[in-house]
C-alpha cells in the first residue's frame, strides 16, 4: 500500500559462521504473473507457494478491484477466479500498488486494451518511476494515458475502446514492459509482435503459454520475437511459484563472504533469464554448487549450497549478462567489496530506475563504510578490500529500496564496526521473513533505537 509506516531502522553486526537451510519465499516475479493471468481466465487458479510480500498483496488487491475474486487459504495457497481475456471490470477506486513497478506497469497492460478507466498510484519510491515505457506502447494499441510530468504516477488509464494489435521493439532492456505489451495484447484482435533485443525474464512467455495462449518465441536478427495471438480464452491453472533466485541472492551471497559459512538454499528456480547473479559468484571463485538439479514445471531447479569462499576475485561482469542479473548487482557489490580486485560492471542503466537509484544507493553507502566505488550514467566499479578489511560503521539510507536495505545488512555481516540501515520496513515488500531466516542461520541483525 502506498506510505511506509515508521521507518525501522537495523544494525547488523559482524557474526561467526553462517550454517543451516535457508527456505526463501516464492518468486516475485511469478507470483504477480499468477495473480494476474489467474484473473484474466476461466475457472479456479490454484496458486501454491505465494509470495505474500507487500509488493504481491497489492497486486491481489488490484486483481479485486477490477472483478476478480481472489481468495487466500493461508500458508501461500490462493485461489483467483478469473473473468477472463477482456472481462476486466471498472475499479471503483484508486489502484494501489505500493513499491511495486510490476504490479502497477503489468496491471496497466492488462487493463489496457478493455473500455474501462483506472488511476494508479504507489509509494513515494513507486511515484518517481517512469511510467512512460509503459504507456508509449499502450498508446499504440488506442489507451490514452494521463500523469504527472515526466510519466509519473499518479496516472490515469483510459484503455481503448477498439484495440488495434502491433509489432513493437522495446527500446529498454525490461520484462516490465515486455509483459505490459503482452497482456495488452491478449485482448487485441490478430497478432502482437515485441521483440526485444536483450533476452530479459520470460516468465510472462512461459506462463501465457501454460494458461493456453497461443505465443511463439523465435529468434531474428532484431532480436527474440515475441508473437501473441490476441483474444484466447485463457484456462485456469494450478500453479506451483518456485522459490525466488532473487532473494536466494542474500542468504547466498553471505555464505560466501561469512568465515566458515555452510547453507543450502533448497528449491530455487534457476531459470536463465534470472540465475546471472550465480555464474557470476563462480566466475568469481565463490564455492557455490547446484545440488540435486532437476526440472520442475519446466524450469530447472537446484538446492544451492554456498559456502565462505577466502580467494574471491574481482571480474568484469559481462554487460550481456546484465538482464538476467539486474536485481542481484546491489548484493554483487557487497561480494565485490569483499574479494581482491576490481569488479566492473557496466551495461547496468537500468539500476538508476528501480526502488531508488541502486547505483548511486550502493555507491554512497559503500563509500561511507570504507569501499572505494567508482561510478558512471551506466556503469560502477567496486575496488574490493578483501576479507575482514572493511571498516564498516556507517548508517546507510535504504531509499525504499528492499534489496538496498538487505544488501548492506548483509555488509555488516563482516565489517569492523556495524552497520546500520536506516528504514528495513522496504524488506517486507519481497522477503518478509529475511529478518528471522538470516537469524536463525546466524547472523547478527537487530531493530536498532532510531
Ligand atoms: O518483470 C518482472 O517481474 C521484473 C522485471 C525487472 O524490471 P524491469 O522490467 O524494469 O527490468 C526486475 O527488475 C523486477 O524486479 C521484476
Ligand atoms: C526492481 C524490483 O521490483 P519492481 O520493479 O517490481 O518494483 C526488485 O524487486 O528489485
Amino acid at each position: 500500500m502506498s506510505g511506509h509506516g515508521t521507518p525501522v531502522p537495523m544494525m547488523s553486526t559482524a557474526c561467526g559462521p553462517l550454517t543451516g537451510e535457508a527456505h526463501v519465499p516464492g518468486d516475485k516475479s511469478i507470483s504477480h504473473r499468477s495473480l494476474i493471468l489467474g484473473a484474466l481466465s476461466v475457472g479456479e487458479t490454484r496458486i501454491e507457494g505465494l509470495l505474500e510480500g507487500e509488493d504481491v498483496l497489492d497486486t491481489a488487491r488490484a486483481m479485486r478491484a477490477f472483478g476478480a475474486e481472489v481468495i487466500d487459504h493461508g500458508g501461500g495457497a490462493w485461489s483467483v477466479f478469473g473473468v477472463g481475456v477482456g472481462g476486466f471490470a471498472e475499479p471503483d477506486q484508486v489502484i494501489d500498488c505500493g513499491n511495486s513497478g510490476t504490479g502497477v506497469r503489468l496491471i496497466m497492460g492488462a487493463m489496457a486494451t478493455s473500455p474501462i478507466t483506472a488511476t494508479f498510484t504507489g509509494d513515494a519510491s513507486l511515484n518517481k518511476r517512469p511510467m512512460a515505457r509503459v504507456t508509449d506502447p499502450l498508446a499504440l494499441f488506442g489507451a490514452q494515458s494521463v500523469g504527472r510530468s515526466g510519466g509519473r504516477l499518479p496516472m490515469t488509464v483510459v484503455g481503448a475502446a477498439d484495440p488495434v494489435p502491433l509489432r513493437y521493439v522495446v527500446p529498454v532492456p525490461s520484462a516490465q514492459v515486455k509483459s505490459a505489451v503482452l497482456l495488452a495484447g491478449l485482448n487485441a484482435p490478430g497478432q502482437t509482435v515485441v521483440i526485444e533485443r536483450e533476452a530479459t525474464r520470460d516468465h510472462t512467455e512461459r506462463m501465457l503459454a501454460g494458461f493456453g495462449a497461443e505465443i511463439v518465441t523465435r529468434d531474428t536478427d532484431e532480436g527474440r520475437e515475441i508473437t501473441l495471438t490476441g483474444q484466447p480464452e485463457l484456462v485456469a491453472q494450478h500453479i506451483v511459484v518456485p522459490r525466488d533466485p532473487s532473494s536466494a541472492a542474500f542468504p547466498v551471497c553471505a555464505a560466501l563472504i561469512v568465515p566458515g559459512s555452510d547453507v543450502l538454499v533448497p528449491n530455487i528456480g534457476l531459470n536463465p533469464t534470472r540465475a546471472g547473479l550465480f555464474t557470476t559468484l563462480r566466475e568469481m571463485g565463490a564455492d557455490l554448487t547446484y545440488e540435486n538439479l532437476r526440472e520442475e514445471g519446466g524450469e530447472p531447479v537446484a538446492d544451492l549450497r554456498a559456502r565462505f569462499s577466502p580467494d574471491l576475485k574481482g571480474i568484469e561482469v559481462p554487460p550481456e549478462r546484465a538482464a538476467s542479473m539486474i536485481d542481484e548487482y546491489p548484493v554483487l557489490s557487497v561480494v565485490a567489496a569483499c574479494a581482491t580486485g576490481r569488479t566492473v560492471m557496466r551495461g547496468v542503466k537500468e539500476l538508476r530506475v528501480k526502488e531508488s537509484d541502486r547505483i548511486e544507493a550502493m555507491a554512497t553507502g559503500l563509500r561511507a563504510n570504507g569501499i572505494s566505488v567508482e561510478d558512471g550514467p551506466d556503469w560502477w566499479i567496486v575496488t574490493g578490500q578483501g576479507h575482514g578489511n572493511i571498516p564498516g560503521g556507517a548508517t546507510v539510507a535504504s531509499h525504499l529500496d528492499h534489496r538496498i536495505a538487505m544488501s548492506f545488512l548483509v555488509l555488516g555481516m563482516v565489517t569492523q564496526s556495524p552497520v546500520t540501515v536506516d528504514d528495513a520496513s522496504p524488506i517486507a515488500t519481497s522477503f518478509p521473513v529475511f529478518e528471522p531466516l538470516m537469524q536463525a542461520l546466524g547472523a547478527r541483525i537487530a531493530r536498532s533505537p532510531a
